[in-house]
């Protein structure tokens, strides 16, 4: 069984060296769905009962570790010098410097690194991070796959 479950953040960014518009700092209203697989939970008189994860659980962790993180956040690239120089001149800014671009793949191959390892099989139902869905726009996104 697969359930997926989308939370939605804010964040600047730039792509340095892009060939159009995407090199100056802009924001998008980014969405991210996470998919786990799992079997569902047979355990009489939990709350957890026909579930693969509760969604409320798969969100909280996904907030804690990705979405609080990069909300109303700056992504940059590490070496995107004139950016990073910038960022740090301005007293308690939220800058998350990126290992890679922040493009949509990049930022979702980022979160599913960092989700694989908080999903974890509580009821021996086999659960495993599948899947991380980065939107930029409605219309554009890509998928991280495990
Ligand atoms: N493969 C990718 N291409 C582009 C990315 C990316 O992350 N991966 N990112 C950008 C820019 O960040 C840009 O902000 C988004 O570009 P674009 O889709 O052209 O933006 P629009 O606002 O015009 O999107 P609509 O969906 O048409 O509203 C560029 N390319
Ligand atoms: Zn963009």
């Amino acid at each position: 069984m697969h359930i997926t479950t989308r939370l939605e953040f804010d964040a600047g960014h730039r792509i340095p060296n892009h060939k159009s518009q995407c090199k100056n700092l802009h924001g998008h209203r980014y969405a991210i769905e996470i998919t786990l697989s799992g079997d569902i939970i047979t355990a009489e008189n939990t709350s957890d009962n026909g579930m693969v994860m509760d969604f409320s659980d798969v969100k909280a962790i996904a907030k804690d570790a990705v979405v609080n993180v990069w909300d109303h956040a700056f992504l940059v690239y590490q070496h995107d010098t004139d950016v990073l120089n910038f960022l740090n001149t301005l007293p308690n800014h939220k800058t998350v410097v990126f290992p890679t671009v922040p493009t949509a793949e990049n930022m979702a191959a980022e979160a599913f690194r960092i989700l694989k390892a908080r999903y974890q099989d509580t009821y021996g139902n086999h659960l495993k991070l599948e899947k991380v869905r980065l939107y930029e726009t409605p219309n554009s996104w890509a998928d991280a796959l495990g």
